[in-house]
């Protein structure tokens, strides 16, 4: 027996291909190598159980190479084999071995975990013991034997400092592998279980280990296992310095090599030098040191590899502190406000009011401006003009339908195909760390749900206090928006989440009178769109009249992006002529001029007749005043009708609750002073109401309608129907009731009187509190001509509705004064 008691001195030899088996490693191979079959049949024979105890020598083969690889073993002397037959050369089969001469000295010693039968041979599972040398080789047929000696781990002497210290380096060394593997997220389990090893393993095996893990050539293991140079000193503490040292420096050098031949790469310097130039703040340099090491030891083909490097180009893409220079002079931005933008007096003079303090103190903390309006007033484009007068670059960030936190701020790097999040990508896309952000429709921003708070992480965005250290996810290292200038727009300002809300300084800009949009068509949507069409000013002129018949007869909204629309078809027809009598050369016979009969012929029969003087005034239908989603007002004929029935109210028009429960409220009150309207002979009459059905119905049914601010309407327009009476539809009207007959204030006062005076209304009732709204925010030119009724209960504003006509036949009950505390 040998020195090593559990390893015989004679063992059955296996010889593998370019594989090295090290001690205490599993190595699972096939082999159909004849001899090596016949031996492992004999075993397999022997044992009813396909697990066996049985020990053979692994030994790889072959021994010569031709590699030219650095560490390859060309150089060393060519081994004795004592014992072994000289045989003759005979053709290397690649897959088996010819003459025990192609088998190298050193082995190990392995016992058969498991082996089982294929069609062309067997399939083996060892598990390394002892690293074995070939003493002589005994038979050859039917397979090989050998007599071995079997090598031990010797203890590392405690006194003895160098060889301690080889092998605390071995362990630090181990434990930087693991780094790297925990790194390309190896599984955990693994990965404890290897820190278990390097914790407790003798430092050979460590070595072993190590040896195995590092993707190392055949040749390169080989001769890490043993060099020709320790054939003499292969026990003992020489053996093992030497050993330990050569693993050790190997295993340095396969890591720094990797460093190198990655680092030649162009593209990696090329990345260095963008990193370097992108003017990284200190957390970031620190990341991309750590990212940039990661890297270099990967190889290119490596999936994580790639995420490393997107990555890092990222970061090499963020404007870590590029500026552009403001522009801060007062005048030069008031011109350029005034020029872009017609109207709109509130918001130049807010922005000005900013760029003072910007000037003044190099500090943009404070609310957040918020242009809140219908579509198509210019929100975005006046966000782009604030841009512009400040010399900074612009970025309009959509926020409608944004209902993962993650879209805001960045998918964690261990998501597959993360991102970063729509406001570290702006930055990326406008190069500077002090851009104007445009947070376009800020109310149409998800709130809490399964993908987290978009809310919450704009709320970070926009708070002054922590917006210097923004945390995107995806980019892991605080970024700095204090010098982003944020401006935000919306369109209805109740759906803003509160705490959002509260960040904001609210504009609102509530939708043009014709007046105003004859004015922007004329200064700005006409000589931009004759401008897109190619043509010059002097080919086509449109009058003030005619550009009042398109808004009128082929728009209705607050905004003038459908004005802007038409105006372009027009151009475009006119420029189609002017192409035409210019190829014909007959350019003497082209009229520049558009007439109201050519807007006809290019747009078609006008769309809208919202003429409401020229309606004819009806018993049941009442002129309302609404307020959309959009945040525009407009005006709606509310219609109510009776027949005979069993006293049921029907209400049709996309209805909400809210103004279903107004209906109900009108209908109660009005029953309750019927007798008192004359609509009932007595006082306690009362099959009137359940002889009839009502059904109350608001046009435009496809769009949704709610709120309490029809209360006066529906009221009136049920004491109408009962009573013969018409209301005007030049009159309008919007408030709330009570079952008491009180009316309260409602909100949207601006837009309601602005659509009301596009729409021709001559006389508006509504409640009296909302009077400071009328004289405080409405626009004078929108007042004129316009009789404004305020009414303090349903009294007031049937008597105004009825052209001051008293319908009712007693006074009526004094009305309570509404508490307000
Ligand atoms: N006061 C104005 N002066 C000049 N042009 C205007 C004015 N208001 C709007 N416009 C023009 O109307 C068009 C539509 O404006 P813009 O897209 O800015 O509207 P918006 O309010 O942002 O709409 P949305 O809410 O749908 O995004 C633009 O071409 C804009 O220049």
């Amino acid at each position: 027996m040998n020195a090593f008691h559990s390893i015989p001195n004679i063992l059955p030899i296996v010889p593998i291909k370019n594989i090295v088996l090290l001690p205490g490693l599993i190595l699972r191979f096939h082999t159909s190598q004849k001899d090596t079959v016949q031996l492992l049949q004999k075993i397999y024979k022997a044992v009813d159980s396909k697990e066996t105890k049985y020990i053979v020598g692994c030994v790889p083969f072959p021994r010569s190479t031709s590699t030219t690889n650095k560490n390859s073993i060309a150089s060393t002397a060519p081994l004795t084999h004592p014992g072994s037959k000289p045989s003759s050369p005979k053709k290397k089969t690649g897959e088996h071995f010819d003459q025990t001469s192609d088998l190298h000295e050193y082995g190990c010693a392995a016992r058969i975990v498991r082996l089982e039968s294929t069609s062309t041979g067997f399939m083996a599972v060892v598990e390394g013991i002892a690293r074995i040398r070939i003493e002589r080789y005994i038979f050859e047929r039917p397979y090989l034997e050998a007599e071995v000696t079997a090598f031990l781990e010797p203890a590392i002497p405690k006194d003895d400092q160098e060889l301690q210290e080889l092998a605390g380096s071995l362990k630090s060394t181990g434990r930087e592998l693991l780094a790297v593997l925990k790194d390309l997220k190896v599984p955990l389990p693994v990965l404890v279980q290897l820190q278990k090893f390097i914790d407790n393993a003798p430092a050979g095996s460590l070595a072993d280990l190590l040896v195995n893990t590092i993707e190392l050539t055949y040749e390169e293991k080989l001769m890490l296992k043993i060099s020709q140079k320790t054939h003499s000193a292969v026990e003992g503490k020489k053996y093992l310095g030497f050993y330990l040292r050569n693993q050790l420096n190997s295993i340095k050098d396969e890591l720094s090599d990797r460093d190198d031949s990655s680092i030649d790469d162009d593209d990696v310097t090329d990345l260095i030098k963008r990193l370097q130039a992108s003017g990284l703040t200190a957390e970031a340099e620190k990341v991309v040191q750590r990212e940039l090491k990661r890297l270099k030891r990967m190889h290119p083909t490596q999936a994580e590899y790639q995420i490393v490097r997107t990555y890092l180009e990222t970061l090499s893409e963020i404007p870590w502190s590029k500026c552009t220079t403001d522009v801060l002079e007062i005048n030069k931005a008031r011109q350029q406000l005034e020029d872009d933008h017609y109207g709109l007096t509130t918001v130049k003079k807010r922005v000005l009011e900013y760029l003072a303090v910007l000037k003044l103190k190099d500090d943009i903390r404070g609310p957040i401006l918020c242009l809140q309006g219908p579509p198509g007033v210019g929100k975005t484009s006046l966000g782009k003009s604030i841009a512009s007068a400040l010399g900074r670059k612009f970025h309009r960030i959509s926020l409608g339908g944004v209902r993962d936190e993650a879209e805001i701020r960045g998918h964690r790097r261990t998501y597959i195909g993360a991102m970063p999040g729509l406001i570290a990508q702006g930055l990326r896309r406008v190069g500077v760390k002090n851009p104007v952000f445009l947070l376009d429709e800020i109310d149409k921003v998800g709130h809490l749900s399964n993908h987290g708070d978009p809310s919450a992480a704009l709320l970070e965005v926009l708070d002054p206090e922590q917006n210097n250290t923004f945390n995107d996810h995806y980019l892991n290292v605080p970024l700095d928006l204090s010098k982003v200038l944020f401006i935000a727009t919306a369109n209805q300002i109740d759906s803003i989440p509160l705490p959002l809300l509260d960040r904001m300084e609210i504009i609102s800009i509530p939708g043009y009178t014709f007046d105003e949009k004859i004015h922007i068509a004329k200064r700005h949507l006409l000589p931009k769109q004759i401008v897109s069409h190619g043509l010059s000013p002097n080919d086509i002129k449109i009058s003030d009249g005619v550009l009042l018949k398109i808004a009128v007869g082929y728009t209705r909204e607050a905004g003038v992006r459908n004005l802007e629309r038409e105006i372009a078809s027009v151009c475009r027809a006119k420029a189609v002529k002017y192409a035409d009598v210019k190829d014909n050369g007959e350019t003497h016979a082209y009229n520049p001029e558009v007439t109201a009969e050519d807007v006809e012929s290019i747009l078609g029969v006008e769309k809208f007749d919202i003429e409401v003087a020229e309606r004819a005034a009806k018993p049941g239908v009442v002129t309302g005043l609404t307020w959309t989603a959009y945040g525009s007002g407009g005006i709606l004929f509310i219609e109510a009708t009776q027949m005979p029935g069993k006293g049921n109210i029907q209400l049709t028009g996309k209805l909400g609750d809210v103004i279903k429960e107004s209906a109900q409220i009108a209908l109660s009150w009005v029953r309750a002073h019927s007798f008192q309207l004359g609509i009932t002979t007595a006082a306690n009459e009362s099959s009137f109401f359940f002889e009839r059905d009502i059904h109350i119905h608001f046009p435009a049914g496809a769009v949704g309608k709610d709120g309490p601010s029809a209360g006066i309407a529906l009221t009136t327009a049920l004491v109408s129907l009962f009573t013969h009476r018409y209301v005007p539809p030049t009159t309008a009207m919007t408030g709330e009731t009570t079952l008491r007959g009180l009316v309260l204030p409602v909100g949207g006062i601006k837009e309601k009187i602005i659509a009301a005076h596009r729409a021709g209304i001559k006389k508006v009732i509504l409640p009296s509190r909302n009077r400071k709204d009328v004289e405080g925010d409405v626009p004078e030119n929108v007042k004129e001509g316009i009789v404004f009724v305020y009414a303090n209960n349903i009294y007031d504003v049937l008597q105004a509705a009825f052209d001051g006509e008293k319908i009712w036949t007693e006074n009526p009950p004094i009305v309570e004064v509404e508490s307000r505390l």
